[in-house]
């Protein structure tokens, strides 16, 4: 509750427990919880839908001196389950301020706790890979009963969760796009707007023949939440997608999906790349991007008959990027449509334009 003070626990599969300062909504919840580096843009990664079924463990020691200005939302609400910070920033200063972080996570009925030492979780996550947990007020005496049930949890069915339930169209520009709502950001939209194009969001459970009989110039698969092995209806349609040539443009998500359309396979990564700060390199130009990321799978071999790597990540060498050799397809597991974080990797939007024929009126 506002104002009040309340003890709060983070307790974990492992067995830790954490005990804070609630923050936002008292409710309980029991997630898997990862870490994000960014030093700002809390808002983006609250509203960010890649995150359903996940709490946040933010590795900047102040959140919320900004407060929330209800624009920055990379959706329309939250999906973080739970949000863990060092210190929760009660009052923040901005001129765009439309609200305290604590009232929008009251607003959304998002638990936070705040005091947590994040420098010691964040190693412990780092070292152990990424983990359950729950954020409750209440004090369990026998911690084995909730432990079962902390452990027991999965990230499922998130995509149907996240995605759009009925298709919308945006912009006016001449060049036609399609774009895959897995649960996308808002910014990838906006992105292809503000470079000429009319942008029509589909549910997830749409078929590939609804959207090639429309005759797009593109269609883009958006990022989304969960497990890319998971969404095998999906996959099938990607398959046909990828068969009527239509140029194909995929990210985080979506180029997971596109990967294992085409049989190649996906993995967990022990706590995968959340932050604003995940170096990339273009294989074709050796040049080095600072990216923003967040993401836990990742593209684990690709048939190099059928495709080439084409970005990399410098920290860890996993695929960042692929190219298709006989298709008019590119795929990043990065976002180029960041926002906030860096905007060194916007101009792939222009390489999609290109794809697409280019716009006369770019
Ligand atoms: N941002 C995304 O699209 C994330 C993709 C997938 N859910 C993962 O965790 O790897």
């Amino acid at each position: 509750m506002k104002g009040e003070t309340m003890k709060a626990y983070l307790i974990l599969e492992d067995g830790h427990i954490f005990e804070g300062e609630s923050f936002g909504s008292t409710k309980e919840v029991i997630c898997e919880f990862v870490f994000n580096t960014s030093m700002t843009g809390y808002v983006e990664v609250l509203t960010d839908p890649s995150y359903a079924g996940q709490g946040v463990v933010m590795t900047y020691p102040l959140i919320g001196n900004y407060g929330v200005c209800l624009d920055d939302q990379e959706s329309s609400q939250p999906h973080v389950e739970g949000f863990v910070v060092n210190e929760l920033s009660r009052k923040g200063s901005h001129f765009r301020k439309h609200m305290e972080l604590e009232d929008y996570l009251i607003e959304n009925d998002i638990p936070g706790i705040q005091g947590i030492d994040t420098r010691y979780l964040t190693k412990l996550i780092r070292d152990k890979g990424c983990m359950n947990g729950m954020i409750t007020t209440t004090y369990y005496d026998d911690r084995n009963k909730v432990l079962e049930k902390i452990k027991d949890y999965r990230v499922k069915g998130v995509v149907e969760e996240t995605t759009c339930q009925k298709a919308y169209t945006l912009g006016n520009g001449k060049i036609r796009v399609a774009l895959y709502d897995f649960g996308a950001k808002k910014n990838i939209v906006m992105e292809l707007v503000k470079r000429g194009c009319c942008v029509t969001v589909y549910p997830a459970w749409t078929l590939a023949e609804d959207i090639l009989k429309e005759n797009y110039d593109g269609v883009m698969l958006s990022n989304g939440p969960g497990d890319p092995k998971e969404c095998q209806a999906i996959i099938q349609q990607i398959r046909i997608l990828k068969e009527s040539h239509i140029p194909i443009f995929a990210i985080c998500l979506g180029h997971q999906l596109m990967a294992l359309a085409h049989g190649f396979e996906t993995e967990k990564l022990k706590y995968g790349h959340h932050g604003a700060n995940h170096p990339v390199k273009d294989m074709n130009t050796k040049r080095v991007y600072i990216s923003t990321q967040n993401h836990n799978y990742v593209v684990k071999n690709i048939d190099k008959k059928i495709a080439k790597t084409w970005f990399l990540n410098v920290n860890d060498n996993t695929i960042e990027g692929i190219e298709y050799l006989k298709e008019n397809i590119k795929t990043v597991q990065f976002h180029p449509e960041a926002c906030a974080g860096p905007t060194d990797t916007g101009y792939l939007f222009d390489e999609f334009i290109e794809m697409m024929g280019g716009n006369q009126n770019a």
